[in-house]
């Protein structure tokens, strides 16, 4: 019989992301804490007789994704992990992985890093391979900063490149509105004018560090104090590349949100809502607005990476 396991992983926001200057290796120094979301990708991989890795790529029913931006070839993220961990266990079976999406792309919410997590963990279940977590953790990290903390999810300080994690301790959940845009944001663009904007004296950089207001925050439930302290130091580097963000978040705030933010490197714009019913209030305040392509309600912390089936 061929095997085929599928997995489900979330995607996540930046509660702080906060960005250090960049460094000889191109990257950045975060300080930041992920939240994973209830928008999940899902990933199927079924073991191939012939040596080849294929992929496939669907958008999640009423999902507002772009699948026409997802690459169907080697530099698919979730095919670099099926090669990855090929290579570091010498299997010799192909694979045919297909995704699921329901997490925006290139929206700052990891989705492609959700199917890489994803895809990590299915491979690794359908080769049988019998690999511990931590073995993958070490894999996720070199295919992308986020893919260690979308295995995980929760809720989990990041440090170094983000792909160093600790769980951090919550109370409860806490309610999103997720506003996406059509076109996406290129992660590398984003920091890229974030360092102008540090060079051209426009911002100045810091030493990333942990906010104790956010860990207060989230110790405590507490969601009004969440929305005073989010905080994203490559959202002026969003807004300068995609102004019209601007507006999201005032069209949020207007609906009385408690905090209103560029998610990660965005565009997609996440607001937190006092409860549920409040982020169906915000989210139809959006949606009328016509500053969003698509709005929905999301919950987190979500749990990472798991297998479903
Ligand atoms: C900004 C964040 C916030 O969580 O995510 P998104 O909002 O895009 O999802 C992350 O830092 C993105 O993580 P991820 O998308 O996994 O990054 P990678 O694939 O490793 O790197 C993509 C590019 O982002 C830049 N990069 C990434 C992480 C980091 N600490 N410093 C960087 O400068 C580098 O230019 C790199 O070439
Ligand atoms: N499986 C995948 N899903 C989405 N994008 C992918 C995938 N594999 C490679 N990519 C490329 O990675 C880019 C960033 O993807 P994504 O993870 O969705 O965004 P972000 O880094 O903003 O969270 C996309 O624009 C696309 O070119």
């Amino acid at each position: 019989m061929t095997r085929s396991v599928t997995v489900r992983a979330p995607g996540k926001v930046n509660l702080q992301l906060s960005v250090g200057p960049v460094q000889e290796d191109g990257y950045h120094p975060l300080a930041t804490v992920f939240q994973a979301v209830d928008l999940y990708e899902t990933v199927t991989a079924t073991v191939r007789k012939d040596e080849q890795i294929t992929v496939d790529v669907a958008a999640a029913r009423g999902a507002a994704v772009d699948i026409g931006a997802v690459p169907l070839d080697g530099s698919n993220i979730a095919v670099r992990a099926a090669q990855a961990l090929r290579d570091a266990f010498g299997v010799t079976d192909g694979i045919a992985v297909e995704i699921v999406k329901g997490v925006p792309v290139a929206g700052g919410m990891a989705g492609g890093s959700a199917d890489a997590a994803a895809a990590l963990l299915a491979c690794a279940e359908a080769w049988d391979l019998g690999v511990g977590r931590s073995q993958l953790d070490e894999i996720a990290a070199e295919l992308g900063a986020d893919v260690p903390f979308i295995l995980h999810g929760h809720t989990a300080v990041g440090l170094g490149r983000g792909d160093q994690i600790t769980p951090a301790m919550t109370r409860g959940q806490f309610h999103w509105v997720i506003a996406t845009q059509p076109h996406g944001l290129s992660t590398a663009e984003v920091y890229g004018e974030y360092d102008r904007m540090i060079e051209s004296g426009e911002r100045s950089a810091v030493v990333p560090e942990i906010s104790e207001d956010i860990m207060v925050a989230l110790r405590a439930g507490d969601a009004e104090l969440l929305g005073d302290v989010l905080v994203n130091d490559l959202q002026p580097a969003a807004l300068s590349l995609a102004p019209h963000l601007r507006s999201v978040m005032e069209q949020a705030l207007e609906a009385e949100a408690l905090g209103a933010m560029v998610s990660g490197s965005g565009p997609t714009v996440a607001a937190l809502a006092r409860s549920r019913q409040h982020a169906l209030a915000i989210a139809a305040h959006l949606t009328v607005s016509g500053t969003a392509d698509a709005v929905v309600t999301a919950s987190g912390p979500a749990p990472g990476a798991v297998v479903v089936g």
